[in-house]
């Protein structure tokens, strides 16, 4: 079902900006890795490099045995599909009610013209119940999307993308607009999906401490390349000072700051 996603010295250049330089990654099925680093590490275009919304300048992408670097036509639509990502800005309809936002996650899966008229079958209906009950949204179901709280937003699209059945989530910032209680419930979202249902999730974090606090293991990226990889335990204060200096060890350690889901996420665990 899922596998170990290899990147092997994956580059890309944007005019004189190499955004990714040389990455070389394995992630195996199920980690939760969050990925830090300052505004212009490279972080989105890791992602995006994933699920080949951008094409790599130099190196290659596998998932398993299947060289994601390759696909073309079908085979990518199937692979973007097997990649379901989030973004900071929800990517919902506003005015849609929510349960109608989440059965876009199948539209995929419909040919054009079932598309167009947005019919769904009475099983799609009843796993799109189950994945808002999930993340306790029913209540909200036929409530317009724009509407919810900006947590609740993010947890819905978090519904949307697994219904995608995907073999793994990326999440780009996905907390970043959030205040720490809303961040804290979208990030425990993720773990959830995580440790259910296996999937491995890549996440673009801009706080050190969230990332700490969820995280298998942290990837942290500067100027296109990674700096440090391992765990938490690893990635000591000490560690932080080195690769970033005194003001990047500042930037990351924004505990306290409104993008932190670290306090109530260590509070959660321990109740
Ligand atoms: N489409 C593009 N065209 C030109 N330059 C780009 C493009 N996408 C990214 N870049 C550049 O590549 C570098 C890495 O950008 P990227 O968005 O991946 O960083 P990031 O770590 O995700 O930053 P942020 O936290 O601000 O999202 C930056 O210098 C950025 O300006």
């Amino acid at each position: 079902m899922t596998a170990t996603l290899s990147l092997k010295g994956v580059s890309r250049q944007f005019g004189t900006t190499r955004a990714v330089d040389d990455v070389s990654l394995d992630i195996q099925p199920g980690q939760f890795v969050g990925v830090i680093g300052r505004s212009g590490a490279g972080k989105s275009t890791m992602l995006r490099l994933v699920n080949r919304l951008i094409d790599p300048s130099e190196g290659s992408i596998h998932f398993g045995s299947v060289d994601v670097t390759a696909l073309k036509g079908r085979a990518l639509r199937q692979w973007r599909r097997d990649c379901a990502m989030i973004f900071q800005q929800f990517n919902l309809v506003d005015r849609l009610d929510v349960l109608t936002n989440v059965l876009i996650g199948r539209l995929a899966e419909h040919g054009f013209l079932s598309s167009m008229a947005m019919r769904f079958t009475d099983e799609e209906r009843a796993l799109a119940i189950e994945a808002l009950d999930r993340f306790d949204l029913v209540p909200q179901a036929l409530q317009r999307a724009g509407t919810l709280s900006g947590g609740q937003q993010q947890r819905v699209a978090i519904a949307k993308a697994l219904l995608q059945r995907p073999r793994i989530m990326l999440a780009d910032e996905p907390i970043a607009s959030l205040d720490p209680a809303n961040a804290t419930r979208v990030m425990d979202g993720l773990r959830q999906i995580n440790t259910e249902d296996g999937l491995t999730v890549l996440v673009n974090l801009h706080t050190l401490d969230t990332a700490r606090a969820y995280c298998d293991r942290i990837i942290a990226m500067r100027l296109g390349r990674v700096m440090f990889d391992g765990t938490p335990a690893q990635l000591t204060d000490d560690v932080v000072r080195d690769i970033y200096g005194l003001d990047g060890f500042a930037e990351f350690n924004e505990a306290v700051t409104s993008t932190s889901a670290r306090a109530t996420g260590r509070v959660m665990e321990q109740a």
